[in-house]
């Protein structure tokens, strides 16, 4: 028995068991929940420290007599796991020569893993139940890497993740751009006309809002797309179908019943890789540099802001804002009373390696009320 978490919408959790005996292949993959991330799936090493600091501080010398040439190799080994810098060469294998291990949301067939998969080739893609899980799993030492999807071109930015990037204090380290190719499926024999209801992920549901709405079916949101197909599977449901991928559709054993049924043919997702170090920015291939501000109130500030990657000719990619969470309400020095405050994300092309790069930051800090430096990684410039 195998315990799935499927949400039914933004505040109600559905916790169901599934017998899996159908479905026996994916009975070895652990998907991560809270409660994991302090009992780590028995195929991983026990893991004991979560930071950087209590790994050291768990690494004592032993101080036995015979011990001459074992306490050298140990002082190797222990020399060996200490965390490294990560440089770009990193980006698609562990240095160690082990499989980088990447968290993603959702199950087996979902597109984070497929992005995972994208980024880093050779990697270990490891499901997780939501994203903040992926976050854990990542700070304390669970797997190397996360990967979270932060903007699609139909349905645009996926603002809780721009949330999740400022709540922890991981470093995103490189992006991939991902072609997302819905489908729709459902259980052998079941067929379009028999379907009430569609699952799948907000996202998803809204990339295909116009085939859904010709079908005139119940749109019912869950947590991730693979998910969504592995539960039409499970409950062997023959009113509803799942919007997914062809890979979720080999995976659970489900029918394809129309492909490619996103709004636009063209319908991309960009993903962000994330890790406990930063990278060290190159020169050598463009890079990307994301950051994040806020800024006092008044006429221009804005405009002032981002002047400074203007004067220095620095493209900006993408400008995002947010309404700083713990802080909605400020009273202002002249007694007036300012409702939000926003935090703005801004992408722009180039690597913080560039004199201009951390002049234009220099130059924001001296006005802005909070800066941080989220990344700068190699931007994706592949074809998707
Ligand atoms: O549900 C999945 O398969 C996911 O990987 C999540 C997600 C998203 O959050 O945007 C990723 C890509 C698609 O845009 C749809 C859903």
């Amino acid at each position: 028995m195998v315990a799935t978490t499927l949400s039914t919408g933004p505040s109600t959790t559905l916790r169901s068991d599934h017998n899996l005996s159908a479905h026996r292949s994916r009975d070895h993959i652990p998907t991560i929940t809270i409660k994991a991330a302090s009992q780590p799936p028995q195929k991983w090493p026990k893991i004991r420290s979560v930071t950087r600091s209590s790994v050291h501080a768990n690494k004592t010398l032993d101080g036995n007599s015979n011990g001459g040439d074992r306490e050298l190799q140990r002082i190797f080994d222990d020399a060996q796991s200490l965390p490294k810098p990560l440089s770009v060469s990193d980006l698609s294998s562990s240095s160690s020569g082990s499989r980088l291990r990447v968290a993603y949301q959702g199950v087996p067939g979902a597109f984070s893993e497929s992005a995972a998969a994208k980024a880093y080739p050779n990697c270990e893609a490891v499901p997780c139940e939501q994203f903040d899980t992926a976050f854990d799993a990542v700070e304390r030492w669970l797997v190397d890497r996360a990967v979270l999807p932060i903007e699609n071109s139909l349905g645009g930015s996926i603002h809780r993740n721009y949330d999740l990037l400022l709540r922890h204090s991981l470093h995103i380290v490189g992006e991939v751009r991902l072609s997302i190719r819905h489908c729709l499926l459902a259980n052998q024999g079941v067929k379009l006309e028999d379907l009430k209801r569609v699952l799948s992920h907000p996202q998803a549901l809204s990339q295909c809002e116009n085939t859904l709405t010709k079908l005139g079916v119940v749109r019912e949101a869950v947590d991730d797309t693979a998910g969504a197909a592995q539960y039409v599977a499970l409950q062997q449901l023959k009113d509803a179908g799942a919007v997914a991928s062809a890979g979720a559709a080999k995976i659970y054993g489900l029918n394809i019943l129309a492909e490619d049924i996103q709004d636009d043919t063209d319908n991309i997702t960009r993903f962000l890789m994330l890790a406990r170090e930063p990278i060290i920015p190159g020169t050598d291939r463009p890079f990307k540099t994301s950051i994040v501000f806020s800024l006092e109130e008044g006429p221009g500030v804005l405009f002032k802001a981002l002047a400074v990657f203007a004067l220095r000719r620095i493209n900006l990619t993408k400008i995002e804002s947010r309404p700083r969470r713990k802080q909605p309400m400020r009273l202002l020095d002249d007694g007036s009373l300012k409702y939000f405050d926003y935090l703005f994300y801004v992408d722009f092309d180039a690597s913080m390696a560039d004199e201009n790069s951390q002049n234009a930051l220099r130059h924001l800090e001296e006005f802005a009320t909070f800066l941080r430096v989220l990344g700068s990684y190699p931007a994706d410039i592949s074809l998707t």
